[in-house]
């Protein structure tokens, strides 16, 4: 497969294990470029760990991944990745810039100091996620959704093809949430994303697939997730709330 024409991420056969305990088993996966694609399962189902594997950070115990055709590896310059859990201390003293440009470490930055091309395409990122304006301010001084919106710059920073975000609306609350959802869905128009969500309260309006992990990995498009699926992935009663009539659904808990 050529690296123009390959698929966004592309897994046959992997597994994947911690010390002999096996985490992911036989996943098969071919995401075209351009999705948006939403990864379920429960807690300890091998989420983070999908996330990794193509990311390049874990590699397999067997089996193939390809990102746009390239090696994991090879391709991780062109990854955004937003980790699951905020390491930056909140008194951090760095400004939002300073933040946002650690991003550009895997394009060369730092040792040497940013380019001019480095802090332009921060400065762009910064303008996507609507936090330009507050650039120089301290990194303290951002609420929780703020931060969100400032790590996403911090993974759009390398310029990526791909995004992957471990449950980027965690601690948010709904307004938050949905204004995070909406920068997502721009981003889409010309990035394929790939997004961990702990619970199911996705919106569903913007996801185009689901990938289901509890250790083996199913994959549908949106409008095939059935209440039995959601069953299947969770072992307790899910239920399925029809949104708009147009094939669109999010799924929650009884
Ligand atoms: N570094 C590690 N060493 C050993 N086992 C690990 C490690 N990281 C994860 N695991 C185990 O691998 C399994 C999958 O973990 P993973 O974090 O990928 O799940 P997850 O679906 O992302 O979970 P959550 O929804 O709780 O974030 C779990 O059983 C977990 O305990």
């Amino acid at each position: 497969m050529d690296e123009q024409n390959s698929p966004a991420v592309f897994v046959k056969d992997l597994w994947f294990a911690y010390n002999g305990y096996p985490a992911l088993e036989n996943v098969n996966l071919s995401i075209p470029r351009g999705d948006f694609v939403s990864v379920v399962g429960p807690n300890g189902g091998g989420k983070t760990t999908l996330l990794k594997v193509i990311l390049g950070l874990l590699r397999p115990t067997r089996g193939e991944v390809r990102v746009m055709g390239m090696t994991p590896e090879q391709a991780r310059p062109r990854i955004g990745y937003m980790p699951q859990y905020t390491q930056l201390d909140p008194l951090f003293p760095a400004t939002l810039m300073d933040v946002a440009l650690m991003g550009r470490l895997g394009r060369g930055g730092l040792f040497g100091g940013y380019s001019r091309e480095d802090k332009n395409v921060v400065s762009e990122a910064l303008k996507q996620v609507g936090l330009y304006e507050l650039r120089k301010k301290s990194f303290s001084a951002l609420s929780g959704g703020q931060r969100q919106r400032l790590l996403i710059a911090r993974a759009l920073a390398c310029e990526p093809d791909l995004l992957l975000l471990d449950e980027p609306a965690a601690n948010l609350d709904a307004v938050m949430e949905t204004d995070l959802y909406q920068l997502l869905r721009t981003l889409n128009e010309r990035l394929t994303i790939m997004m961990v969500s702990h619970d199911l309260g996705f919106v569903s309006r913007i996801i185009k697939s689901v990938i289901c992990v509890k250790r083996k990995v199913l994959m549908h498009p949106t409008t095939e997730i059935t209440g039995e699926i959601i069953n299947d992935i969770y072992g307790s009663p899910m239920r399925m709330i029809r949104h708009n009539g147009e094939g669109d659904s999010i799924c929650s808990n009884l």
